[in-house]
C-alpha cells in the first residue's frame, strides 16, 4: 500500500432548505484512527458518506481533500451502517465481491484466512438469510477489510457484536488496517477511547476535539487511560444535550 493519506473536509452542509450543519473542519491523519461521536442525527454518517462521494441529497459548499491532491474515490472503502450483502451470494463471494466487480478472481484464499479470524469458518457457504445480525456485520466488515484501501470509512462496524467478539474485532481491525487512514463514526465511547488517535465530538455547536489516552491504540480493555477517556467522552455527550 501507498503511503498513507491524509484527509481534509471544510464547510457547511443541507438538505433543501434544512440546514445539516454550519461551517465545521474535519482532519484526518495519516495513518491513524479518527473516531466521530455524536447524538442520533446531528450528520456523522452523511460526513462518511460526503468523503465517499455519496452523499445524494445533500448540497456541500466547502472541499474535500486529500494531503497528496490526488482523487479519493478509487482509494477509500466505504462500510455503511446497513450491511448491504447480496442475498443471493455466498459469505465468500459476498467477501470477494469487489475483486470480482473488477474482473479478477479475488484472493480465495485471503478471504478465507479473513473470515475465520472473523470467526465465520463454519459459515463461508451461507447465504446472509441464514446468518445473524452480527455474524451479517462481521461479513461486511470482511468485505470492506479484503479492499485494503488507504481511506477506510467505517459506520458503527461493530455495533451488532456482543461485547467480547466487539473487543476483539476492534483489535482485529486495528491490524489488519494498519497502514491505512480511518474515520470511525461510533456511538460507544468505549471504542472512540480504545482505538481514536483523534476523538471527535459532533453537537448542534458543530465539532470539538477531545484529548485521546496518553496510552497508544488500540487500548486494553482496562487501560486506566482509556477507561477515564470513556467517562469524559459520555459526560460530554450528556451535557451536549442539556
Ligand atoms: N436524504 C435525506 N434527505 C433529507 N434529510 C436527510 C436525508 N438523509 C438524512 N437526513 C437527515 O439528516 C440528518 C443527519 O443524518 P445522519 O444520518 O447523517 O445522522 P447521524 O448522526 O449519522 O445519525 P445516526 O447516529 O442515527 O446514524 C438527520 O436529521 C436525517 O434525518
Amino acid at each position: 500500500m501507498a503511503n498513507p493519506i491524509g484527509i481534509s473536509l471544510t464547510g457547511k452542509a443541507h438538505f433543501d432548505a434544512v440546514p445539516l450543519f454550519d461551517q465545521l473542519e474535519l482532519t484526518l491523519k495519516p495513518g491513524e484512527w479518527t473516531c466521530l461521536l455524536g447524538p442520533s442525527g446531528i450528520g456523522k454518517t452523511t460526513i462518511l458518506r460526503l468523503i465517499a462521494g455519496l452523499a445524494a441529497g445533500v448540497t456541500f459548499e466547502g472541499s474535500i481533500d486529500a494531503t497528496d491532491g490526488q482523487p479519493l474515490s478509487d482509494r477509500l472503502a466505504y462500510m455503511a451502517q446497513t450491511d448491504l450483502l447480496m442475498p443471493w451470494a455466498t459469505v465468500l463471494d459476498n467477501v470477494l465481491i469487489g475483486a470480482r466487480l473488477r474482473g479478477s478472481n479475488g484472493d480465495k484464499d485471503k478471504a478465507q484466512d479473513l473470515l475465520a479470524k472473523l470467526e465465520l469458518a463454519d459459515h463461508i457457504s451461507k447465504k446472509p438469510s441464514a446468518l445473524s445480525g452480527g455474524q451479517r456485520q462481521r461479513v461486511a466488515l470482511a468485505r470492506t477489510l479484503m479492499e485494503e484501501r488507504s481511506i477506510v470509512l467505517l459506520d458503527e462496524p461493530f455495533s451488532a457484536l456482543d461485547a467480547r467478539m466487539r473487543s476483539e474485532m476492534q483489535e482485529l481491525a486495528a491490524e489488519w488496517l494498519q497502514h491505512s487512514t480511518i474515520l470511525l463514526v461510533t456511538h460507544d465511547p468505549a471504542e472512540a477511547a480504545r482505538l481514536g488517535e483523534t476523538i471527535y465530538l459532533m453537537s448542534e455547536k458543530g465539532l470539538s476535539e477531545v484529548e485521546p489516552p496518553a496510552s497508544p491504540a488500540v487500548r486494553a480493555v482496562d487501560d486506566e487511560a482509556m477507561l477515564a477517556c470513556q467517562g469524559r467522552l459520555l459526560k460530554q455527550l450528556r451535557e451536549a444535550r442539556s
